[in-house]
């Protein structure tokens, strides 16, 4: 059975329709799906490898559905995340109020866990300023307090994905190397440090969603 190390998790978390997934196939496979919006339905996984200075780090990316119904689902998919891209629509005032419940979560359950607040569809306002409903100073002020970096990102275009991804492998990498010298030995009692090793039969249990006229092969249990 082919096997995979996943140096560090990452979640993807936040309102539904944000553009978790888009964020996740711009990263992954460098594309932008159209069509019909279709529903996250419990979680997806994926990994990539990314370079970090001389060092390959893979990540393991948690697509977890944004839909309400799904909280509890989310919940079991953060824990013992490296690192959560906590996303909202630049569009869309009431997706940053919800960012602001994970970011809540994640600060009360997922200590160690580092939080990256992400505002997405960003083409959107470029075409129409109009459009903004996140004043970009008022996000920017809002990860400062919680100590989160903080980005505006388009799957459309791919501006900051890159970006953003890269810079969670290197705060991961940066983290591992204080490590080994011995300046974090405290996290090592994080239940995040436990190894995360995916088989592809793994693969294969934990895609479970329908998206974009893609499927695992199996039907979405509803819609
Ligand atoms: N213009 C524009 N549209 C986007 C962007 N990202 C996502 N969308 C659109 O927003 C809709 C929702 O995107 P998804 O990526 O499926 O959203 P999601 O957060 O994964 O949604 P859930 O699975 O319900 O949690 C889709 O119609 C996308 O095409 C973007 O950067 N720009």
């Amino acid at each position: 059975m082919c096997a995979m190390r996943v140096d560090a998790k990452v979640v993807m978390l936040g309102k539904e329709s944000v553009g978790k997934t888009s964020l996740v196939e711009r990263y992954v496979h460098n594309r932008f799906l159209v069509g019909p919006y279709q529903n996250t339905i419990g979680a997806a996984f994926v990994a990539k490898a990314i370079q970090v200075g001389d060092k390959v780090i893979t990540l393991g990316i948690w697509d977890t559905a944004g839909s309400e119904r799904y909280e509890a689902m989310s919940r079991i998919y953060y824990r013992g995340a490296r690192a959560a891209v906590v996303c909202y629509d630049l569009t869309d005032s009431s997706s940053f109020q919800r960012a602001k419940f994970w970011v809540k979560e994640l600060q009360n359950c997922e200590e160690h866990c580092k939080i990256y607040l992400c505002g997405t569809k960003s083409d959107l306002i470029q075409g129409d300023r109009s459009l903004r409903q996140i004043d970009f100073h008022d996000a920017q002020d809002f990860a400062e307090e919680i100590g989160a970096q903080h980005f505006e990102t388009s799957s459309k275009t791919g501006n900051n994905v890159d970006e953003l991804f890269q810079k969670v492998a290197e705060d991961y990498n940066e983290t591992a190397l204080q490590f080994m010298s011995g300046e974090v030995s405290m996290l090592l009692k994080a239940p995040c440090i436990s190894s995360n090793v995916f088989s592809m039969g793994d693969f294969a249990l934990t895609f479970r969603r329908c998206k974009h006229g893609k499927t695992d092969g199996k039907p979405p249990s509803h819609t």
